[in-house]
């Protein structure tokens, strides 16, 4: 809770420098509402009180593992905590109940080692460092004693580490769910390998992250009454379809177009396939590679979790060959056709790409041509045919990649779900939402704008759930307590919801 302070000469501050960052010093001189502060740094600042916050001199080194334990709850307290913490490889923090991680963007071992599961089962929140298998235990333990459904939300910004966050809380679920000795293709394997299966599908480089997801995930697993996982159901949200056709650098389209170019040769070859650079999808950008990614190695391991998953044999050579598909629709271009206003494949090299696309998705070529090349326009008790220009036929051609790849992820999802199968029998759920993290380019585009709407209605349902339900039943039961400012977004929301329902 925040503390009265009092500006005084020879106390510890913090105070915010021009260029943004928080810097700690000690007060010299109170001038009125001017304060000068000597920053440890040696920079002489004056700030207006409202700029300054306390310093606890008792602050330990480390930091604190519960940041409801600060003397002071402020932004530079609070990110100091986490500096202080992350500089030791500490990298999660509770405040309360809520874990926040700080991404290290490198593996620390000992917070995974093999025993960690064991060690959290069962203990309070608090009693072991911070960690997502706490999070996790203490979701499952009030789902088994209080006989109710759970969910845990995911958020942060894009990159901040929501995927890997959620994977080691599914990691924890399927141990403490999962039946002991259980083998072959389990519910838990399934939904844990149903990650790798997603993210060659949904995932793709982007500027803030190597393996930005590219879609929301809510994960709903399914318990009996004994506590054991007995079925689970993935819903996805809003993939970004744009990618398929769109990528500007140094961002990359969905894995699985680089892995597929990575197969084996044969299967290369059986789709005419090759380079990367030679698929105007992916030539956009000049980023083909990963660091530290053997993308024929990713193509294997994609094919064996999809196994895990049910999607059989046959029914991947499928997904791949619509994924090839896609990469020669990319290719065909059009030029001006005989009639005014018309196109036409450009040449030799576009009608190869149209020929092995109409082979793949094993449609006519004609029909697939005249699908780019022709709209027809249904009146009543007729139908028009109009032709269309190179570029409208380009546009075509762009909306039938998209929206083939956006069928395709739904029907692996809808594969994933079948294969798992669902308990209508349940008795309670324990659900995990990994959204999309929020994002803010130079040039933003509409899906942007929905994937920071969507941000922005998690942060309003946290700040209900943390900030203004709290506080109310403070009010209510007289408790003595002293109001926590919150920047509070609902006027965001009203602004663009209503906006949207007008
Ligand atoms: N706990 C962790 N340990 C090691 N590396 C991590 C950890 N969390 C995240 N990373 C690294 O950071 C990268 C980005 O993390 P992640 O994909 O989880 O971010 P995200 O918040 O889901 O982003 P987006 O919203 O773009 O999908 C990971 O690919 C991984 O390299």
């Amino acid at each position: 809770m925040a503390a009265k302070v009092s500006y005084v000469v020879g106390s510890n501050v913090w105070v915010q420098d021009p260029e943004e960052a928080w810097i700690d010093g000690e007060i010299v001189e109170v001038n009125g509402k001017d304060i000068k502060i000597n920053s440890t740094s040696g920079k002489m600042v004056v700030a207006k009180p409202s700029n300054i916050y306390p310093m606890d001199p008792e602050f330990p080194p480390s930091g604190v593992e519960d940041m409801t334990r600060l003397a002071y709850l402020h932004e530079p307290g609070v990110l100091h905590n986490l500096k202080c913490r992350y500089d030791i490889d500490e990298i999660y923090t509770y405040t309360g109940s809520i874990l926040i991680a700080v991404n290290p963007f490198q593996r620390i071992p000992h917070l995974y080692a093999s025993d960690m599961m064991q060690r959290y089962k069962g203990m309070a929140l608090g009693e072991l460092s911070p960690h997502p298998f706490a999070i996790a235990d203490s979701a499952y333990r009030m789902m088994i004693n209080e006989g109710a459904s759970q969910s845990i939300l995911v958020s942060g910004e894009s990159g901040a580490g929501k995927t890997e966050s959620t994977k080691l809380l599914m990691q924890y679920l399927a141990y403490m769910g999962g039946r002991s000795g259980s083998e072959g293709r389990s519910v838990e394997q399934q939904v844990l390998q149903s990650n790798p299966v997603l993210e060659a599908f949904g995932n793709a480089k982007t500027v803030r992250n190597n393996n930005s997801s590219r879609f929301g995930k809510f994960v709903e697993l399914q318990f009996d009454q004994r506590g054991r996982i007995s079925g689970a159901a993935i819903r996805s949200y809003l993939l970004e379809k744009s990618r398929v056709c769109q990528v500007s650098d140094p961002e990359r389209n969905y894995h699985c177009f680089y892995m597929l170019c990575a197969a084996p040769k044969e299967v290369v070859d059986s789709y005419k396939l090759g380079n990367p650079r030679s698929f105007h999808y992916l030539n956009q950008s000049n980023f083909y590679e990963l660091e530290g990614l053997d993308e024929t190695k990713e193509y294997l391991e994609t094919r064996r979790a999809m196994g895990v998953v049910g999607i059989n044999s046959n029914e991947q050579d499928a997904i791949f060959r619509v994924v090839a598909a896609i990469l020669h629709l990319g290719n065909i271009e059009f030029t001006k056709g005989d009639e005014v206003d018309s196109s036409q494949p450009k040449d030799d090299q576009s009608r190869f790409h149209l020929k092995t696309a109409a082979e793949l998705l094993m449609c006519d070529v004609k029909s697939l041509e005249d699908s780019f090349c022709k709209r027809v326009i249904a009146t009543r008790g007729e139908a028009i045919t109009k032709c269309l220009d190179p570029n409208s036929a380009a546009l075509s051609r762009d909306a039938l990649a998209k929206i083939v790849y956006s069928k395709l992820f739904d029907w692996i999802v809808n594969k994933i779900n079948e294969s798992i199968g669902q308990d209508p029998d349940s008795k309670n759920l324990i659900g995990v939402l990994d959204i999309y993290g929020f994002e803010s380019f130079k040039t933003n585009s509409f899906e942007q704008f929905c994937i920071n709407l969507t941000n922005e209605k998690l942060q309003q349902h946290f700040n209900q759930h943390v900030f203004k339900m709290e506080q109310e039943e403070y009010t209510k039961e007289e408790i003595d307590w002293s109001y926590i400012e919150f920047v509070d977004n609902q006027d965001i929301l009203d602004l663009v919801e209503k906006v949207i329902e007008a």
